[in-house]
């Protein structure tokens, strides 16, 4: 048992440290630097901590997890929610890398991994979203009684009240209170209204905040193009073919159909490319998330489902087709930008200090406003780019990349 020994602060095992170093880091980043002594102390504490995407935050909550464990107890002891099953599972190659050479069992909590006949996860770490944790905990499937932590990544979007609040605060609810459990929420962005909702939900924690024009990485140049209508957003996607493909590049739309609609186009066209959304069902979302994690594709067409969290290092380039916009999230909400949407967008590229290029598409005075109010909430320059001068673009977007 010599391995599952702390040192003396409590921290660390070897084991986990020579995950650690397998994983290949050998420094911690700003943010874990920050939050690992908070969050790996004891008695333990809440965690509100915030950083800017790609800065390594999923290594930080997953060390506290595994850090937690007590792997000779067969019951689950940490439950970490997302908002998309493409992220639980990215969350948990984490948990089995980091813990490789410690004795970690775990289990997904995401739809059509169990069968409906599974009546008991002895697993140590849970990961998954939360109306399929919810429901394995109302079913009793998870035994709860032993649970020490529980971790929320991106826990703005997470405790939204239009959005996955409900089921966020099911799984709370259902937590033992008989003894204290260390809640632990991450995200680069947490916006005014879910700031003190936040505070209650992980009560007198520990917080690491960000300023506002600190939200996104500098490492991520913004441009934008100004399209001559929406049809023609089209052809300056296919006129940008190449540039996509120098890296790889994730291309948000507004809607399913929208991805559908141009995925279908461009490979009608002889292009490749492939789309993810949330209509496709789990098995094939899975396949698409893999291949292009592998680099199998280059160019792939979605929605928000993946705007947040998903760490591919190659991504070089987003592309904003739709601007995000508040009425994704909340239907009644009208036509204004989603700034937390598009900073989680563009956040997919330039992770952990790399370089990365942000375009938008904009194409009628309304469409211009909404990347203006980005522009003003970010603090960020955008950019213009000529539509019609492909060697200027490609000449400022490797210029950027260098
Ligand atoms: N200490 C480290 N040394 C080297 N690389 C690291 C280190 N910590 C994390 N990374 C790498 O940095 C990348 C980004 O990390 P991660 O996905 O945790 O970012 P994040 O802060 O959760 O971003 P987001 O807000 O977009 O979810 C990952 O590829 C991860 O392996």
């Amino acid at each position: 048992m010599a391995s599952l020994e702390k040192d003396e602060d409590g921290f660390y095992t070897p084991d986990l440290l020579k995950g650690i170093y397998d994983m290949g880091f050998s420094k911690p980043s700003k943010i874990q630097e920050r939050a690992l002594p908070l969050l790996l102390s004891n008695p333990p504490t809440n965690m509100i901590g915030q950083s800017q995407s790609g800065t390594g935050k999923t290594a930080a909550f997953v060390l506290t997890m595994l850090s937690r464990v007590d792997f000779t107890i067969n019951k689950p002891q940490a439950l970490c929610l997302a908002p998309s099953r493409e992220l639980a599972r990215q969350i948990m190659s984490v948990v089995t890398a980091m813990g490789k050479f410690t004795n970690v069992q775990t289990e997904y909590a995401i739809k059509d991994n169990l069968p409906r006949s599974a009546t008991s996860i002895t697993a140590h770490i849970i990961v998954g979203t939360p109306g399929t944790m919810a429901d394995l905990m109302r079913r009793r499937v998870i035994d709860v009684s032993e649970i020490k932590v529980f971790v929320l990544d991106e826990a703005d979007n997470m405790l939204d009240q239009d959005g996955l609040g409900d089921q966020t605060l099911r799984v709370k609810n259902m937590l033992p209170r008989t003894h204290p459990v260390q809640i632990i929420l991450f995200s680069a962005t947490f916006p005014d209204h879910v700031r003190a909702y936040s505070s209650k939900f992980a009560p007198n924690a520990n917080k690491i905040e960000l300023q506002k024009e600190e939200l996104s990485v500098d490492s991520i140049r913004q441009f934008y193009m100004d399209c001559k209508n929406a049809e023609h957003k089209y052809d300056i996607l296919v006129s940008l073919y190449q540039l996509l493909t120098i890296g790889q590049s994730i291309i948000f739309c507004q809607h399913r159909h929208t991805a559908d609609r141009i995925s279908q186009r461009m490979t009608a066209e002889g292009h490749k490319v492939a789309s993810l959304h949330g209509a496709k069902d789990a098995a094939e979302r899975d396949a698409i998330i893999d291949r292009f994690r592998e680099g199998k594709d280059k160019v792939l067409i979605t929605t928000n489902v993946i705007a947040r969290g998903i760490d591919i290092l190659q991504v070089n380039m987003v592309v904003n087709y739709d601007l995000p916009l508040m009425n994704e999230r909340d239907k009644n909400a009208d036509e204004r930008p989603d700034v937390e949407t598009y900073i989680h967008r563009i956040g997919r590229t330039g992770r952990f200090g790399r370089k990365g290029i942000s375009i938008n598409f904009v194409h009628d005075k309304k469409t211009w406003l909404q990347m203006e109010q980005i522009e003003k909430a970010t603090g960020k320059g955008i950019i213009r780019i000529e539509t019609h001068d492909v060697d200027q673009m490609e000449e400022k977007m490797k210029k950027a990349l260098k």
